[in-house]
């Protein structure tokens, strides 16, 4: 499982709805010095996701750094009255590089389907703003041996959009029931979901996208993890919200 991989690695931080102007301010900082005064090459792409009021001072702060970001969702709508919602183009003001859709907190609390999530990629898609589409399963559905069949199920409208669109995307296999719990989905239980996530992809060629695991990602498992040959990164969430430990995830 030790395969050489071409793809290349990528740590997004999501900081879903935590941070404050202050708190932003610090960690921005210690990301930023982080990267640019390693010591060793950091041979990784990494990003970070605030929530919309922050995309400013984000964007301000990380300007002619290494380190892109980007937002925790999209509106599929273009414009218009839709209170509450943001826009692709709203994110392109903030150059955002990435969008974050389809997050199981998305679909479990807002009710998000899996076709809209594909057309909140298309739409991020159509403002050349990276769609990273997370997928996932309950832990229901694992114990029901489902897990699978949800993957798939929750894929289709997105692979429905074509070769084209779908080698423009990320992936993030998120494990519903690893998120936030410390419950880590072991090496070959993510490998064996990234396989099969990469055998959809392979079937409207798109094999080579980048496939994200997350789910109480930390530095003591980002190394076990990013050793399998599926998966090429990491989609991280209380563990971003402390510099040390998201750049010792990245580096890993
Ligand atoms: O988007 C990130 C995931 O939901 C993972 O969150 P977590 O690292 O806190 O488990």
């Amino acid at each position: 499982m030790t395969t050489a991989k071409t793809r290349q690695r990528l740590v997004i931080g999501n900081w879903k709805m935590n941070g404050s102007l202050a708190a932003n301010e610090v960690l921005l900082k210690g990301i930023r010095e982080g990267v640019e005064n390693a010591t060793a090459p950091v041979n990784c792409t990494i990003a970070v996701c605030p929530s919309f009021p922050y995309l400013g001072q984000v964007s301000q702060a990380l300007a002619d750094s290494p380190v892109s970001w980007g937002a925790q969702d999209v509106s599929l709508q273009e414009s218009g009255a839709f209170t509450g919602e943001v826009s692709a183009t709203m994110l392109n003001d903030f150059n955002c590089t990435w969008v974050l859709v389809g997050h199981s907190e998305r679909r479990a609390l807002h009710g998000e389907t899996s076709e809209q999530v594909a057309l909140k990629a298309q739409a991020a898609l159509a403002h050349n703003i990276t769609p990273v589409v997370c997928v996932g399963e309950t832990l229901q559905d694992r114990e029901q041996e489902k897990t699978l069949a949800v993957i798939q199920a929750q894929l289709a409208p997105v692979l429905a959009l074509g070769e084209q669109a779908v080698n423009k995307m990320v992936i993030a296999y998120e494990p519903v029931w690893a998120i936030g719990t410390g419950l880590t989905a072991s090496p070959e239980q993510a490998q064996e979901v990234h396989a099969y996530i990469r055998a959809q992809l392979n079937t409207v060629g798109a094999g080579n996208v980048q496939v994200l695991y997350g789910g109480s990602v930390k530095a003591a498992n980002a190394a076990s993890l990013f050793a399998m040959s599926d998966i090429d990164g990491a989609l991280v969430g209380g563990a971003a919200l402390v510099a040390e430990e998201f750049l010792n995830i990245a580096t890993a």
